[in-house]
């Protein structure tokens, strides 16, 4: 089995698939980009990519979910949630740093104390901490902001801990393959969903979020993004608490299919997150589902109505 990952070696990402149990014993490769990941899964020359894909704090990792939703099908079979914490690493004492890098999402993280510790200094991106730490010490940049032990492995001192404004983030990661079935249903599931809606249908949002309320599905997230076909056309990404095998989530899925532009299905996995699913209202549990269900077979087997 062989992942390739958000690298260079040191990154959040490499962090966090050493937390994920699909991934023991795996070979891993860490790679420049998402889209050099994804695009190496899609060839077939990895097994399985590894990418952050939501932070608690920033959102949407956007490279991720658009690279996501174009070319082949891809489909998400695992995640890790990974608590990130920031250090500023530099060889420079504060008052001498000039220039700062790190990935755009560890910089909006640590914007309050870069404005406040460092209003001076330029900031630029890097594709990830772990580069931007590689770039400090090949002298490109003064300082860069990533976790502590990614200072630690690049040999630059710390100059300051803990600069998040957040003392809770924490980042979502993704583990990725070609289209396959999902794992069994853990109890604990999310399936997640870019769905395309009629942009000139009054109320086409509403549509779809009702086929998830009328069968007691909770969502976990919803974002949207441009289509780049033009202004006002969106892509609607949903993450939602239930599995693909579970009848209700059959139900919203197919009606889904029957009144948006397109869908496309990003996999079923278990959640990797304390939160317990939303218990569903009444009428609506899973045994509710089972007994309906069996109700109308009975009556087309010429069953007694009752
Ligand atoms: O640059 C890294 O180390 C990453 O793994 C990427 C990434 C991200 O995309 O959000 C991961 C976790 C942190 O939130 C900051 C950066």
């Amino acid at each position: 089995m062989e992942f390739a990952y958000l690298g260079p070696r040191g990154t959040f990402t490499e962090a966090a698939l050493r937390r994920l149990p699909a991934a023991k014993g795996a070979t891993t490769t860490p790679m420049a980009s998402q889209v050099d990941v994804l695009e190496a899964v899609r060839r077939g020359e990895v097994d399985a990519g590894f990418v952050p894909l939501e932070n608690s704090q920033e959102g949407t990792v956007t490279v991720t979910v658009d690279e996501l939703v174009s070319g082949d099908p891809l489909v998400i079979v695992g995640e890790v949630v990974l608590p990130v914490t920031f250090v500023l690493a530099s060889a420079k004492a504060p008052g001498r740093i000039a220039t700062v890098a790190s990935h755009p999402h560890a910089l909006a993280q640590v914007s309050g104390y870069l404005r406040r510790e460092l209003p001076d200094a330029v900031v630029h991106q890097a594709l990830s901490t772990a580069q931007a730490a590689q770039r400090v010490v090949d002298g490109e940049f003064d300082a860069c902001v990533c976790a502590p032990f990614t200072a630690e492995a690049a040999g630059l001192p710390v100059q300051a801990f803990d600069i998040g404004d957040s003392s809770s983030a924490e980042t979502r990661f993704v583990h990725v393959v070609r289209p396959t079935a999902p794992p069994e249903p853990s109890g604990n599931d999310i399936t997640s969903l870019a769905v395309y809606i009629d942009h000139d249908r009054v109320g086409a949002l509403l549509a779809v979020l009702t086929e998830f309320a009328i069968r007691g599905i909770n969502l976990t997230r919803i974002e949207s993004r441009p289509t780049g076909e033009g202004l006002g056309r969106y892509a609607f990404f949903l993450d939602c608490t239930g599995h693909l095998a579970d009848a209700r989530m059959g139900e919203a899925l197919t009606g889904l299919r029957r009144i948006c532009a397109d869908v496309r299905y990003l996999g079923s996995y278990p959640r990797d997150h304390s939160d317990r699913p939303v218990a569903p209202p009444e009428g609506l549990s899973d045994g509710d589902f089972a007994d309906a269900t069996a109700w109308l077979a009975a009556l087309r087997e010429g069953g007694a109505p009752n």
